[in-house]
């Protein structure tokens, strides 16, 4: 099914899902374009899996509107699933057929004729490092082949759309690197992506990203205009105590949040009412020696003034 340009691929206004006295996501907007990989980014329990169920047509919203490629959900989910395809971190295929078995069984799932579905299983078996692999039972491979292979699976029906729940959680640092690379070479030839994760480098790859807090989207844009937009100034605090010095900082005045990312704090301040020496003078205070520079914002600064912020403005801590 082919898209008008000027139609993003995915378009929810006031998307909201209670599952009884919780509301998972909370009056959701979210727009995504056509050819992009936008990410989604959030804590557990933030809503992304939520999310990605209703834009499916998977699980029915309580609240909302949904356009996917130009198609209403839920009421047109079933004209939409040849273009879209759903990919989730828990391995969907069955671990008692091969590898060479479990695409052809996916081909037969979606009628696509014998002869195309052999030549299509070939083609993705190459592509993703499988063909020698062909013979094995898929419950034997590792997890970064598992993903591969449900990669493989996800897109043979050539999906103008994929989405991805955490599809690296199960994986190690190269086979995500790898899978990553599949990924934009899938949004090179034009799939739109949607994919969650846990992640910072991954959700620093994406072209632009949404981050979720307790249902709601608390940031989106690209990744450099969220680091841009961050206001105030980011330092970094190096000492031999970052726990002590995160506690002492925590109420200091202009400190709007903190993070210890392994052996050094990471401090976002106001610009006017904290500089290195007001904080190097709070952490005195505690009797804690520190460097203190300022350092550029990443996007981990921007995901934690984004999901602390609020807790402290409502009080309300999950
Ligand atoms: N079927 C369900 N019934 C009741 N509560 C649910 C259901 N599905 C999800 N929830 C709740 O909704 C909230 C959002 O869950 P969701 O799985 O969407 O979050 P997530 O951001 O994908 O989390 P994670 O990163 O841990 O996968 C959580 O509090 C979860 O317990």
């Amino acid at each position: 099914m082919s898209v008008p340009d000027d139609r993003p691929a995915i378009r929810a206004r006031g998307l909201t899902r209670r599952f009884g006295a919780l509301t998972a996501v909370d009056r959701l907007d979210l727009e995504v374009r056509r050819g992009e990989v936008y990410g989604f980014l959030g804590p557990n329990g933030s809503g992304k899996s939520t999310t990605i169920r209703m834009l499916c047509g998977l699980l029915l919203p309580s609240a909302g509107d949904i356009e996917v490629l130009g198609r209403r959900i839920p009421q047109q989910a079933e004209a939409l699933k040849r273009s879209v395809g759903y990919m989730t971190q828990k391995f969907a295929l069955y671990d008692d057929l091969s590898v060479g078995e479990n695409p052809l069984f996916v081909a037969s799932v979606h009628d696509l004729p014998r002869a195309a579905a052999h030549a299509r299983v070939e083609t993705l078996l190459a592509r993703y490092w499988l063909t020698d692999l062909r013979r094995q039972l898929a419950g034997t491979l590792s997890g970064g082949q598992k993903q591969r292979l449900a990669l493989a699976a996800a897109v043979l029906h050539e999906p103008a759309l994929l989405f991805l729940d955490e599809p690296t959680s199960a994986v190690d640092p190269q086979s995500r690197r790898e899978f990553w690379d599949s990924l934009f070479e899938l949004a090179d030839a034009g799939t739109t992506l949607l994919v969650s994760t846990h992640y910072m480098d991954e959700a620093e790859r994406c072209h632009r990203l949404a981050i979720l807090d307790r249902g709601r989207l608390v940031a989106d844009g690209s990744p450099r205009a969220l680091m841009d937009g961050l206001p105030g100034q980011t330092f970094l605090v190096e000492c031999a105590a970052p726990r002590a010095a995160q506690q002492a900082l925590a109420g200091a005045p202009g400190v709007l949040a903190t993070a210890q990312i392994g052996a050094s704090l990471r401090v976002l301040a106001q610009g006017s009412a904290a500089d290195a020496a007001a904080l190097r003078h709070a952490l005195a205070a505690s009797g804690i020696g520190a460097r203190v520079e300022p350092t550029p914002p990443n996007l981990e600064d921007v995901f934690v003034a984004a999901t602390q912020r609020p807790r402290h403005a409502d009080g309300a801590a999950a």
